[in-house]
């Protein structure tokens, strides 16, 4: 038995996880309830985490395999904790749109973990959506065709661009590539739990392979509106010290852009995650 306390936030996925104190080494068994906690609600989230980067690591490491992100490099001392953030005078928010992070790679994070440096006085939540309920509220018709389905992903889709740049100016990687294309089933069997997610995204999902512009759009189109209907997501609202793990492969996320003129400093962790099947 793990002394976790766990408390849901949302009916579609999200918990808040009590009762751990992420400084200290985890046990293999403490280690073992949150992974499935994880599994379990997609996106967990814990407060008054105030990590040093050393913990940071030593925590993401008892989750997984920490990697670099392609485009921004790391802070001082640690290349796979990235910086992602908005100064007072900074228009675009990292990310500022709904995605699974970069399905542009041939195998995309299993997760990602966000530790809140700085907040700002209002606004600033991330939203999360449940790729499973995205999938499973479809009808079997829409479900059989969009099993058999390859979704063609590119880094280099305008809007979200947009959202890196702020970033790529202050913490570019100089050999960061252009342009990166991977191809995804559209809906992908979660390695672990073996449930389907919808595995498409207005943010780098570009077209479906061996179909034209013109049959793919407005298929996504609809794909994209209705995967993050209301009852498909939930809302956190962040605090300094608060940290967010969430599972790349059955959610997205979208950070809210409604903070101009304040400040809103992360601490972000990529784990490695596997080829989509
Ligand atoms: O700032 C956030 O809440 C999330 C940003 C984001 O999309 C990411 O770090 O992957
Ligand atoms: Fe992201």
């Amino acid at each position: 038995m793990s002394s976790l306390v766990i408390q849901r936030l949302a009916g579609a996925l999200g918990a808040e996880i009590g009762g751990v104190d992420l400084s200290r080494d985890l046990t293999e068994s403490l280690a073992a309830a949150i992974r499935q906690a994880l599994l379990d609600h997609q996106v967990i989230f814990f407060r008054d985490q105030d990590l040093t980067s050393e913990q940071f690591l030593r925590f993401a490491q008892a989750m997984g395999q920490p990697i670099e992100y392609p485009f921004v490099k790391g802070i001082e001392g640690y290349p796979v904790i990235i910086p992602v953030m908005k100064l007072e005078h900074e228009r675009t928010n990292f990310g500022g749109i709904w995605h699974s992070d970069t399905t542009y790679l041939q195998q995309p994070p299993m997760g990602s973990m966000l530790l809140a440096r700085e907040v700002p006085p209002f606004g600033g939540d991330t939203l999360f959506a449940s790729q499973y309920l995205a999938y499973e509220s479809l009808s079997e018709g829409m479900r059989r065709l969009l099993d058999g389905l390859v979704a063609v992903n590119s880094s280099a889709k305008a809007d979200v661009s947009k959202t890196r740049e702020d970033r790529i100016a202050s913490d570019g990687r100089a050999d960061a590539r252009k342009d990166y294309v991977a191809e995804h089933p559209a809906v992908r069997t979660h390695p672990e739990t073996g449930r389907k997610a919808l595995y498409v995204n207005v943010a780098h999902t570009s077209h479906f392979r061996g179909m034209t512009p013109e049959e793919s759009t407005p298929l996504l189109q609809y794909l994209f509106q209705h995967q993050v209907k209301p009852e498909f997501t939930c809302r956190f609202a962040w605090r300094p010290g608060s940290l967010a793990f969430w599972d790349n492969r059955c959610a997205q996320h979208n950070p809210i852009n409604d903070y101009h003129g304040f400040r809103r400093v992360m601490h972000r962790i990529t784990l490695a995650g596997d080829t989509p099947r």
